[in-house]
């Protein structure tokens, strides 16, 4: 691995070592306070680059573009809410997507199926253990956003998201985050009507650079990703992990996400 990650800075491939128990404890300390780590030339931004590149010809004849307006919950209705509450405010998200079965060989996959790279986030996020998806589409995504394309504000499914930075944009293409905005116990309804309405002064920014590992508590944290500007594509790979082994997608859920079932 040391070929593709940065093991010096970052030692995943030593878990009895003072050196990732510190990494870890930071880890989980910037979770803790801020939603979020990130671990910056996590990945070599030689090896970030070649992917990008590899994976051009892919991204431009076979990607899904998905396409989409949708509100924060993706939901089409809220039972407590009044279909004109601002909490529903409808955005427009878009990307082309890859899936896993379309980067077979990549180092993307070979770090997802690594286990000391499972173990380690694990570690961070307080969980026993996390496994790879059986989901031949789902395991490993990438994304890429040309000028003028977003991914709007919206809360995760996942109690956490895995992403790492492949090709950042010449400006744009930020990832914009309200860390717990609502919790599991809260929905803050008119919390997330002043975030969608500009009224949030707790919105933070973060630019992130290529070969960036970031890690966040996506499912009460909101989050978007701002319109990409200039000519250079927003490319990020996102990781799913779960709490068990087996994962998979039903077919509807395939087809809904990306256009087409595996
Ligand atoms: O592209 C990003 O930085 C965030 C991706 C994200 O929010 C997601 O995949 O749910
Ligand atoms: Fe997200």
């Amino acid at each position: 691995m040391h070929d593709i990650l940065n093991l010096e800075r970052y030692p995943l491939d030593k878990s009895d070592s003072t050196a990732w128990r510190d990494l870890v404890g930071r880890c989980q300390q910037a979770l803790e306070q801020d939603g979020m780590f990130t671990l910056t030339d996590f990945m070599h931004m030689h090896i970030a680059a070649g992917e990008t590149a590899r994976m051009a010809d892919t991204f431009a004849t076979q990607s899904f573009r998905h396409e989409r307006v949708h509100n924060i919950y993706f939901l089409k209705s809220i039972p407590d809410l009044a279909p004109d509450h601002p909490a529903l405010t409808q955005f427009h998200t878009s990307n082309q997507t890859l899936c896993a079965d379309q980067i077979s060989g990549s180092a993307l996959l070979r770090l997802y199926e690594w286990p000391p790279f499972a173990r380690f986030l694990a570690a961070t996020m307080g969980q026993p253990a996390l496994y790879v998806m059986e989901d031949p589409l789902a395991r490993v995504n990438v994304m890429s956003y040309d000028a003028g394309q977003a991914l709007n504000w919206h809360f995760d499914r996942s109690e956490f998201t895995t992403t790492l930075l492949l090709q950042a944009p010449e400006a744009g293409g930020a990832f914009e985050y309200r860390t717990d905005l609502r919790s599991d116990d809260d929905p803050n309804y008119d919390g997330v009507a002043r975030l969608l309405t500009g009224q949030d002064d707790q919105v933070h920014t973060l630019s992130l650079t290529p070969g960036s590992l970031n890690v966040f508590k996506g499912r009460n944290t909101a989050h978007r990703v701002s319109p990409v500007e200039g000519d250079t594509p927003r490319v990020i790979s996102v990781f799913s992990y779960y709490d068990r082994p087996g994962v998979r997608f039903t077919q509807s859920e395939q087809i809904g996400f990306y256009g087409r079932s595996a």
